[in-house]
This record gives structure tokens, sequence and C-alpha cells, in this order.
């Protein structure tokens, strides 16, 4: 009988790649060489010597693996088409997480994973009811004693959004990373496998603690409050604007920066009593634009629009007037940049404080929309919401 397409995922990955199969990954910035070199030098053990044999005591090697579970939702990464097409030429969300993990023998070297398929979708499809879904369950497996971390794989197209949801909303200090992958498990060199193997490096290693939702994609690990997609096709689609927080090297997580806006433990947002997240419309700012669009969103419940204007926020001057009057009809406008990064400056541009308008600071308008959406669940004045902005 001839296999499937899911049964032959992935389909070239060596096993003898990614991360060395450490049963404890070592320590940040402590060098675990357990080779010969200088080490020993003239046979005998110098200090650098004793250091190894000390880390590897503390690593413990007969140690239980971290205990990670491992929640699938779709996307590339368990994507499927024929061997040998092009790789745009595929089907998203097909491949079962059971097949995703059995592909790839390193993940059971790194940790003992409870594996569960809560979604099979293509990422596009993640409505915020898809969203609280999985915040919930993620939050609900952080609080699991016998859970040391949480991957999530999970569709590119809209991971930034789910990522910086789970960083405003999972009250934990538990690693939590999201990776996906650009090319499906068909394609010529697919990324899914050493992505999810960098995801479940960075999961598991003690230093992860407390950094908020990462995002681990093409070597790189970002903060979910930053991380964006910024092109539709190659491996290195994922970029923040201030940087990286750090790089998988070796197998092991390299950190050069971390966030400096509260998340997780530090969040005000509380979700456990929610029902459905308040309406937040997005309208992308361009030439010529329309009143209408405004109204359509008013007239299907929005309690805030978020405007991705032009450059520095900018509302053309033949629509001023009519987003001035969106107050009185009960809906906020939240002054967004359309450029991809860089703040949007309060009364600069316009009048924010007369109008009663919010500005998103440096936050894109897809993450504003969700950030509006929170602070609409604890705050109903201009200044409260504002500082929402400035804050996280
Ligand atoms: N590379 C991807 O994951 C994109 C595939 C799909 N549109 C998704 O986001 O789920």
């Amino acid at each position: 009988m001839g296999r499937t397409a899911s049964e032959k995922w992935p389909p070239r990955f060596p096993a003898s790649r990614g991360p060395l199969p450490l049963r404890r990954a070592p320590p940040e910035g402590v060098l675990f060489h357990l080779g010969d070199g200088p080490a020993m030098k003239n046979g005998k053990k110098n200090v650098a010597t004793v250091r190894c044999v000390t880390m590897k005591s503390m690593t413990n090697l007969s140690a239980p693996l971290p205990r990670i579970a491992l929640v699938a939702t779709g996307g590339t990464i368990a994507g499927a088409g024929a061997e040998g097409e092009p790789s745009a030429a595929y089907q998203a969300a097909v491949v079962g997480a059971s097949d995703l993990i059995a592909r790839v023998p390193q993940l059971a070297r790194l940790a003992q994973l409870q594996t569960e398929q809560l979604l099979q979708i293509d990422s596009a499809d993640f409505t915020d009811d898809k969203l609280l879904l999985l915040a919930r369950r993620v939050a609900a497996l952080c609080a699991r004693e016998d859970v040391d971390g949480v991957v999530i794989t999970h569709g590119t197209d809209t991971m930034e959004e789910s990522a910086y949801f789970l960083h405003l909303t999972v009250r934990s200090s538990k690693p939590v990373v999201v990776t996906g992958a650009m090319r499906p498990g068909t394609a010529l060199a697919a990324d899914g496998p050493a992505n999810l193997v960098h995801a479940l490096a960075v999961a598991t290693h003690p230093s992860t603690q407390g950094r908020g939702v990462l995002v681990v994609m093409n070597e790189e690990i970002h903060s979910a409050r930053d991380v964006a997609k910024v092109h539709a096709m190659r491996l290195d689609a994922f970029v923040s604007p201030h940087g990286a927080l750090g790089l998988v090297v070796e197998g092991v997580p390299r950190w050069y920066r971390q966030v400096a806006r509260p998340h997780t433990t530090q969040s005000e947002f509380d979700i456990t009593t929610l029902d459905a997240l308040p309406l937040v419309g997005l309208v992308a700012g361009h030439g010529n634009m329309r009143a209408e669009i405004f109204d359509a969103w008013v007239a299907a419940g929005v309690r805030a629009i978020v405007y991705a204007g032009v450059g520095g926020g900018t509302v053309p001057s033949y629509l001023r007037g009519h987003l001035v009057a969106l107050r009185d009809r009960g809906v906020w406008l939240v002054r967004a940049t359309r450029t991809g990064a860089g703040p949007v400056i309060r009364n600069a541009n316009a009048d924010d404080d007369a109008h009663g308008w919010i500005v998103t600071d440096d936050q894109s308008p897809a993450r504003a929309r969700l950030l509006t959406a929170l602070a609409l669940t604890r705050h109903d004045d201009a200044a409260s919401l504002q500082k929402v902005f400035l804050r996280y």
C-alpha cells in the first residue's frame, strides 16, 4: 500500500542533524565541551576539564527530560504537497500532530512530549473565539505541575497575533514557544523540522523562563511583542523591529536582549471570565480613502477601530470630521502606522487630546487590534486606554 503524503513528512531531514542529544541543556553561557583539545593537554585534566566534569554532574544525565506539551494548530508546518512539486503547491493543515513529531527523532531526545491536536486550520482562520480557546488551553497546560513548558505549532500568517495574545494573557513564567514553517514537509529543504527542534530546545532550556511568549523561526528567537511576518515566501520572513532576542546556537538558546514591556505574569488582562473579546475593526490607510469603510465597522458593532495610517498614522484631512464623530457614535479611534515600525506620537499629525483618539506607540496594527480589545475589557476612558499602549 502506498504511503500518504502525511506519512512521508518530513521527507528529508537526516537524523544526525540538530542539537546534541543532551539530557538537560547546559546553563546559558557555560562552555559544555566533553571532547579533547585544551582540556586534555598532556593527558592531564586541567581546570577546564574539571569544570566540564562538574557541569556534567550538575546537568545530571540520568535526570528525566523536561515535560513539554506540544499543541498543534495546523499551518504550513502541518502542510503537505506532492513530492518534488514547488513548495507553494501544497495544502496547509493536513498532517496530524503525532505524524509531525514522529518524523523528527531529535525531539524525543530533548523532552518528554505530550502532544495534542487542538485545531487543524490555516492560520488565516484564527478568529477571536479560536484565539481564546488557544489561550485558555495554553494557560491550563502551564498551570499543570506535570508540564514544564508549551510549544505551539501554528500557521505563519497570523502567528504574530496569536503569540502576542498569549504573551498578554497566559499568566505563567514557564516557557511558551510558538513555531511553524514557511515550507511544507514535502518541499525541498523543508524548514519545519529544524524549527520544531529549535522551538523545543528553547522551551526546554532553563534560561527561557520568564521571557514571555517567544516565536522561534529560522534559528532566531523573537519576542511575541515585536515579531512580524514581513515576507510572504522567504525562510527569514520573521523580523522584529528592535531585533531578535537571541539565536539558537548549536541547539542552545543564546540571548542578546530582553523585553522591557510587561507580559504574562505581569499582565493585567484576565481572560478566564471573558465570553468573547470586544469587537475591534482595522482599516488600512491609503490614498483616496472612503468614509464608508469606517461606517461598515460601526454597523458591525465595533467598540474601536484601529486605523493603520500612512506614515505616523496621519488621518486624511477629508476624513477628519468623520473620524472625530466616531467618539459620538461610541467608537474609539486608535491611530497606528502602516509603515511596519516606529512610534505613532500623540498629538503629532493630529489633535488626539481634542478628538479623544488613542495612539498605538510602536505597536503593529494587527497586534494593536488585540491590545485594544484587551484594554477595553478593563478600561473605557481615553487616558487609561492610552496608558495601556504606552505600557505594553
Ligand atoms: N507558512 C504558513 O504557515 C502559511 C500557511 C497558511 N496560510 C497558514 O498561515 O496557516
